[in-house]
């Protein structure tokens, strides 16, 4: 994912006022200091022991959105009474839909403003260095009184297993109405990779796309997400926001993003590793250098707000290639 965005070029416009800059922007109405947000990842007490609260704490102190993972080492209530963070809610269908349905209804209840459906996992990829270490199986609190994940198996992924366990493989997109029918909150699927699925989750009523690769976890030879983001953005054009993960790790990462037509980036594995080397401080950083970086990116390239920021501040491949024929 880095060598795709490194094969984009930034082209800045000189001799533009940045003696101000704002980043700040809105994802459905809501108000960040910047188009950066976290990323659902599970199980962060295996990174440190106050998980998620510790990274939503890092949201609310930075001003920007987290998404909580489905399957969070702390519960929907307990990361909504640790602070007052602008949370979004991300969900796997189990078999046992009526799970799933409490769950965004929990969600839902204490204060998430949207459903994130992740689509790309209707089973989980073949994780090998998870097989070979035995990855254990999540313990999940949201789900103690309703469902054991507890999975027995003595080799392989009890990961794997856990999934094959509770996943519905068969969710299609006709199960978007079932998922409208139990929330009033808007619905965003993550896992959108081609303009052929954004057209169709259009189709059914969505409310926004997240083009993602899950972190290249599931399948291999997929994309990197950030080069088909633009491919995604025509074919939504600007029915609904358009959000975008995978391989951000620098401020210039962000702002190419942006340029191709995303209304915000999300952010993986970095929230992870600051939260694993100095929690909710670690997080903030991780979040506040990024901010730094898209901040000084923004002025060297003539853009002093993020609407400034418009398709002819890059140069993708494809461009160089059309300017050759
Ligand atoms: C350790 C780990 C756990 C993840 N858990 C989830 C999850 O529970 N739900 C989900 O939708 N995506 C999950 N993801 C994928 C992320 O939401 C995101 O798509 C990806 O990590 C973005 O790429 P980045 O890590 O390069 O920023 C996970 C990713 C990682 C690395
Ligand atoms: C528990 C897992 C299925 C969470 C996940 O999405 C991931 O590890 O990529």
């Amino acid at each position: 994912m880095w060598t795709a965005f490194c094969r984009i070029q930034i082209q800045p416009r000189i001799l533009v006022d940045v003696s101000k800059i704002d980043m700040s922007t809105t994802v459905l109405g809501y108000n960040m200091s910047a188009p950066i947000m976290i990323a659902p990842t599970s199980l962060h007490k295996l990174g440190h022991s106050e998980g998620e609260v510790a990274t939503a704490r890092a949201a609310a102190a930075c001003n920007i959105i987290m998404v909580l993972s489905f399957t969070s080492s702390c519960t929907v209530e307990e990361v909504a009474s640790s602070c007052n963070a602008i949370r979004f809610f991300q969900l796997y269908v189990y078999k046992r839909r009526d799970v799933s349905a409490q769950l965004v209804q929990r969600a839902e209840r204490n204060g998430y403003k949207a459903i994130i459906l992740t689509a790309d996992s209707p089973r989980l990829g073949r994780r090998e260095a998870d097989i070979k270490n035995r990855m254990i199986a999540p313990k999940l609190k949201n789900l103690e009184g309703l469902l054991s994940t507890e999975v027995v198996s003595d080799e392989g992924s009890n990961l794997e297993a856990y999934a094959s366990a509770t996943f519905d493989p068969s969710l299609c997109w006709k199960d978007i109405g079932w998922l409208r029918s139990i929330t009033k909150l808007p619905i965003l699927i993550k896992g959108v990779l081609t303009c052929e699925d954004a057209i169709k989750a259009m189709e059914v009523g969505v409310d926004g796309i997240i083009v993602s690769n899950h972190g290249a976890r599931q399948l291999d030879y997929v994309p990197a997400s950030i080069s088909v983001l633009e491919e995604v953005v025509h074919a939504v054009r600007g029915k609904v926001p358009v959000l975008f993960d995978g391989g951000v790790r620098r401020g210039t990462d962000t702002f190419k993003a942006l340029s191709l037509g995303a209304q915000a980036v999300l952010v993986g594995r970095p929230v992870i590793y600051g939260l694993a080397a100095k929690g909710e401080y670690g997080v903030k950083r991780v979040i506040d250098m990024l901010k730094d970086e898209l901040e000084l990116s923004m002025a060297l390239s003539g853009c002093p707000s993020v609407k400034d920021i418009t398709r002819s501040h890059v140069r993708t491949e494809r461009d160089r290639v059309q300017s050759m024929l």
